[in-house]
């Protein structure tokens, strides 16, 4: 699916935060337990109740019925249930949406929230007989790209995934062998907060993504505690990256858009006497739970920011640098992102269920503004623009070359010097791009040079062997049918038809002969500008 270029100003998007909530069932020990269930979700409204549990284990707190309503509820107790919510459900009303926003040209981000064992991994990734968001985002993506039939659209995707643990970065897509190395964030003017040499890899079928999507997987740091065997002790980001390029054979001109697809499984709030973590799980407790405290007050600044209340037009600075998280995530809360919540929740416990729901009640005055990522250049333009790409790049491996060998590094050299070198891996990335345009141009007029040579010689061989024409029969009336013709008639006939046709084939031999030169110089000149130029310069 790729629909036409549009002005992308003619649509800015000032959305909020999507906000849906979700329920899981019973685990094994909760129903050993005898645990009560405290939810109940309106399918009509949408409306999620908390019920005051019926004990309330010693505490004096009160406990109170809470009433919150979200985007969507999704009711996943329990599969008998008339309103069950299954994994296709989930998808289907958010995943599937989002994804035609990344086929329009907005980057999108998901991420799940809730505390340890409420369901986030469950939701976003899923079991191999019971996909979550993530793989099944994969899997819609290329079922799209696949239906594509259009061959001047061709298709790109990038894959990334990292975790952010005990406040560093880690590539999941590298395998761990001996020391474990971190990654540093950067940000940049152009476009903000990066992981600097994440492993983006091109991807070009399902297979290859569900290998890379396994392998991070295989790479995540889980471990056991009382509340979860198989608890995340990290947040994970998985990215996708689609760029569509639409080239129009008739102008030359060239449409790209690009899209981020951020599909994030959050580590769970945990309180240390549930887990019964101690020592290395503690730490990482408290790490997880100070980065999902900034989390709040990052979504409360924006929540404030974005509400028009009197207070809000002093503008509260938003903390996204206190945690290395909400720097990574700063576009997708509070800028060019169309932007979801998932609030998992568990079915039986009413304080850390209730400061789920409060968080997401406020993540739904956040509001973004999504904006299509599309540049629409001609030919003239491309041309100019691959000019000063190389020239760039020359002048930053200068510059590269220059801090290199410059003797007193200061932190500030040093982060200038790593900004170049990211710089001058986007421009190579683009060069790249436009070469891969480059050559499917030339296929394209390769394909269509064929074609015409074969049209061409199919109307040279019927010029030299012409098919006889039938002699039209005529008969009198009341004379009895023979084979006789009229010869006068025939002949006139035939001789002006024949020159009419002798005329015509003229024609077209000359128009085609016209075309095939024109389509020849074309396919020299592409030659000469990108293949053989990229050649000499390689050399
Ligand atoms: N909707 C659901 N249907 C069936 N099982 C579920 C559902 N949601 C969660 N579970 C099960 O509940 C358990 C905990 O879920 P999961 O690991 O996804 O929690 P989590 O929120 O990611 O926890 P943590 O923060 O500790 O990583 C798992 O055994 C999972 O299979």
């Amino acid at each position: 699916m790729y629909n036409p270029p549009r002005d992308p100003r003619e649509e800015p998007d000032n959305g909020n935060v999507r906000v849906v909530v979700r329920v899981r069932g019973f685990l094994p020990r909760e129903i050993e337990k005898g645990a009560r269930n405290i939810i109940t979700m309106n399918p009509d409204t949408q409306e999620t109740t908390l019920h005051p549990p019926k004990h309330s284990n010693g505490s004096k707190k009160a406990y109170e019925k809470k009433n919150f309503t979200f985007d969507r509820s999704f009711w996943s107790c329990d599969p008998r249930d008339p309103h069950y919510a299954s994994q296709e459900d989930v998808y289907d009303s958010l995943g599937s949406e989002f994804l035609d926003h990344n086929f329009d040209g907005y980057h999108t981000c998901i991420f799940a929230y809730g505390q340890t064992g409420s369901g986030k991994s469950y939701t976003m990734m899923g079991t191999p007989h019971q996909m979550g968001l993530i793989p099944k985002t994969c899997k819609d993506l290329f079922e799209r790209i696949e239906r594509n039939k259009d061959p001047n659209v061709t298709f790109y995707v990038r894959v990334s995934y990292f975790e952010v643990y005990n406040e560093h970065v880690r590539d999941l897509l590298v395998p761990r062998r001996g020391e474990v190395y971190y990654l540093k964030v950067r940000e940049s003017p152009s476009e903000g907060p990066y992981v600097k040499d994440l492993t983006e890899v091109p991807v070009r079928d399902i297979k290859e993504v569900i290998r890379l999507m396994r392998l991070g997987d295989k790479n995540r740091t889980v471990a056991s505690t009382n509340m979860n065997d198989t608890s995340s002790r990290s947040h994970a980001v998985f990215t996708l990256v689609l760029k569509q390029i639409y080239h129009d054979m008739s102008t030359d001109e060239t449409t790209e858009r690009l899209a981020r697809i951020r599909l994030v499984d959050l580590a769970g709030s945990e309180r240390a006497n549930s887990t019964g973590a101690t020592g290395a799980r503690l730490r990482e407790g408290s790490n997880i739970n100070k980065s999902l405290t900034t989390l709040g007050r990052v979504i409360a600044a924006l929540a404030d920011n974005s509400s028009g209340s009197r207070q809000s037009r002093k503008r509260e600075l938003i903390p996204y640098r206190d945690s290395i998280l909400t720097w990574l995530l700063k576009d997708s809360l509070g800028g060019n992102s169309k932007t979801a919540m998932i609030a998992c929740i568990s079915p039986t416990d009413y304080e850390e269920t209730l400061s789920t729901l409060r968080y997401a009640d406020q993540a739904k005055r956040i509001r973004t503004k999504a904006t299509v990522n599309q540049d629409h250049i001609s030919a003239a333009e491309r041309d100019a623009q691959i000019k000063e790409m190389q020239e760039t790049i020359r002048q930053l491996q200068i510059s590269v070359s220059q801090a290199n060998t410059a003797k007193q590094h200061s932190v500030l050299q040093q982060e200038q010097l790593e900004m170049y070198q990211h710089e001058v891996q986007i421009m190579q990335r683009k060069m790249e791009e436009a070469k891969q345009i480059a050559e499917g141009k030339i296929k394209a007029l390769q394909t269509q040079n064929e074609a015409l040579r074969l049209h061409l010689k199919l109307v040279l061989e019927t010029i030299k062997n012409p098919i006889p024409d039938v002699a039209p029969v005529y008969r009198k009336e009341n004379e009895p049918w023979t084979e006789q013709v009229d010869s006068d008639y025939v002949t006139d006939e035939s001789e002006r038809e024949e020159e009419e046709e002798d005329y015509e084939e003229e024609e077209i031999r000359n128009a085609l002969l016209r075309d095939l030169g024109v389509f020849r110089r074309k396919l020299v000149d592409d030659r000469q500008r990108f293949v053989v130029g990229d050649a000499v310069k390689a050399e």
